[in-house]
């Protein structure tokens, strides 16, 4: 695991961006995308990169890592109607080529199956970005979430339809249950880019790092990913014991090693 600890949210984005933009130049790729606010200057960026650079995402197929249950995809707090907001209808990405989960499934275990397989048939993800929620979760996977679990349907905590009352208005429209990827399912991906920006991050970063490896902080599980980068800004980097160390093997990271 690679601890990226950036200045700025925008420091942050141009990174998360890099890495991206490294594995869509090297040929077809498949990337797993989150929602959530923490990737939202990461898209920006990539949109600018398209624009500005010429950028191709024309041969890149996206998978999403969760969708509200009840909602249909047109629904404008889907995920999937936020991610082609946020970005895939900003870039030459055929929205053919985007896929989620259909939250509206009258069977959704099937349906969490389905996606599973779905994944394997396109080849696998080969870089998936994740934010992390405030109690640890990546994806939709509350603690407790077993560490080898699968695509499945997943009750949110109180805190998580809090945190994401925002996006809907009140809190008593933010659904109660969800379809994500399992922990093991997003652990199968090739390379996993955690992202977090601002003090609100801290605690959950530090747990997820520097914490033990526990289904308590599901975030934990990229601690037994072979190729796991973890890129925060200072504010949520606050409370990482080694924040010294991670910036001084930044500074020494030997010229020919990527992210
Ligand atoms: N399902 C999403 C997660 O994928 C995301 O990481 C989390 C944090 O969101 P934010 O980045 O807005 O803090 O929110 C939701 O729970």
């Amino acid at each position: 695991m690679e601890i990226v600890i950036r200045s700025t949210p925008d420091e942050v984005a141009s990174t998360v961006a890099d890495i991206v933009e490294r594995s869509v130049r090297a040929g077809p790729t498949t990337l797993g995308l989150a929602t959530g606010s923490s990737p939202l200057g990461s898209y920006r960026e990539l949109i600018r990169r398209h624009h500005d650079d010429g950028l191709d995402f024309s041969s890149a197929r996206v998978f999403l890592l969760d969708e509200y249950v009840g909602l249909p995809k047109s629904h404008e707090q889907s995920y999937f109607s936020v991610i082609r907001s946020e970005f895939v209808d900003r870039v030459d990405l055929d929205p053919d080529r985007l896929h989620g989960l259909d939250g509206r499934a009258h069977d959704l275990a099937a349906e969490a199956a389905r996606y599973d397989a779905a994944i394997a048939a396109a080849g696998g993800i080969d870089v998936q970005l994740l934010g992390i929620g405030s109690d640890g979760h990546i994806g939709f996977n509350e603690p407790g979430s077993s560490l080898t679990s699968r695509t499945r349907i997943k009750t949110l905590t109180e805190q998580t339809r809090l945190d994401n009352a925002s996006f809907f208005g009140s809190v008593d429209d933010v659904p109660h249950h969800v379809l994500t990827q399992g922990l093991g399912t997003i652990g199968e991906a090739r390379h996993l880019v955690l992202v977090a920006v601002g003090a609100g991050k801290a605690d959950a970063i530090a747990a997820a790092v520097e914490g033990p490896l526990t289904a308590f902080c599901p975030a934990s599980v990229l601690q037994l990913h072979r190729h796991a980068t973890v890129v925060v800004d200072e504010a949520a980097a606050g409370r990482l014991a080694l924040a010294d160390y991670y910036r001084y093997a930044l500074r020494h990271k030997p010229t020919w090693q990527q992210f």
